[in-house]
């Protein structure tokens, strides 16, 4: 199915976020998301992007508006920070068992779903090695296999492969929207680089300076497949040009020019 013909999984409305010590996060935020959808959340340093975030995976309560759940309560979420957060003392292997062992499965009953989670990310000769082991890419493709362990539905990313070279960046770009292909989650990637975001994304949306504000959304079209060939097409060049102009737009506050 098309994802924009899916149900929607999650509706966000107007919603309010104050930190304790008065910086207003989020103002009036408002988007929907639908099942097997990928939005990207382009934004400056600071406009409440992982605010938005944390809101979404229950991790903070919004001060105002809503977040509402297709079904009521919110599905099994998996959400991939910008540092791996892995467990040091804890071998590649353990570290993906940690939500299976939250939920009380042993290391035994969750062997079976460990294997699979590592080999779809291309870790199965890492399992045993610890994460100073491990590159950065690999670090990230723990994290991820860790965040899918439990098949989530959707899957939050806070800018996760920023401090990436640009390849291997590529190469984890390609084989998420392939793991995403056969799983069908749903995914809202924050991220700062045009590329990334219109590369993944079915829509991309920016966010304005503090306080964070959805300035305008753009939908990407996707004509075939993604990788090597859309990543060298013209018309993902233009959707790329299109977007850095929004982005200058929410940000600056002011026209750039005709898309
Ligand atoms: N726990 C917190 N307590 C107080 N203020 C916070 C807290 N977390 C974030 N902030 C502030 O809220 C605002 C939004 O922060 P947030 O991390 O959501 O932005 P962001 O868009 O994700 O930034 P970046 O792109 O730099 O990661 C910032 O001004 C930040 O300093």
């Amino acid at each position: 199915m098309n994802a924009a013909d899916a149900p929607p999984l999650l509706s966000l409305r107007e919603l309010g976020l104050r930190y304790p010590n008065g910086i207003v996060a989020l103002d009036r935020l408002s988007f929907d998301l639908r099942a097997g959808e990928t939005v990207s959340v382009l934004g400056p340093s600071g406009c409440g992007k992982s605010t938005a975030l944390r809101l979404i995976a229950g991790l903070e309560r919004p001060g105002s508006g809503t977040v509402t759940w297709a079904g009521g309560s919110a599905p099994e979420l998996g959400f991939v920070f910008q540092e791996p957060t892995l467990m040091p003392w804890a071998t590649v292997a353990d570290n993906v068992w940690l939500p299976l062992r939250l939920q009380g499965r042993t290391r035994a009953a969750a062997a079976t779903t460990i294997d699979a989670a590592l080999d779809r990310v291309g870790l199965t000769a890492a399992a045993k090695a610890y994460p100073h082991e491990l590159s950065g890419g690999m670090k990230m493709r723990a994290s991820i296999a860790r965040a899918l362990a439990l098949r989530p539905q959707l899957l939050l990313m806070d800018e996760p492969f920023g401090a990436l070279d640009e390849l291997t960046r590529q190469r984890l770009n390609d084989d998420l929207l392939a793991i995403q292909a056969e799983q069908g989650f749903a995914m809202v990637f924050v991220t700062h680089s045009v590329y990334e975001s219109v590369y993944l994304a079915d829509r991309v949306l920016l966010m304005g300076p503090a306080p964070g504000r959805l300035r305008e959304e753009i939908r990407i079209e996707q004509r075939g497949l993604r990788g090597e060939a859309f990543r060298t097409a013209a018309h993902y060049g233009e959707q790329c040009v299109a977007v850095s102009r929004a982005l200058r737009r929410a940000v600056e506050g002011v026209a750039v020019g005709p898309d």
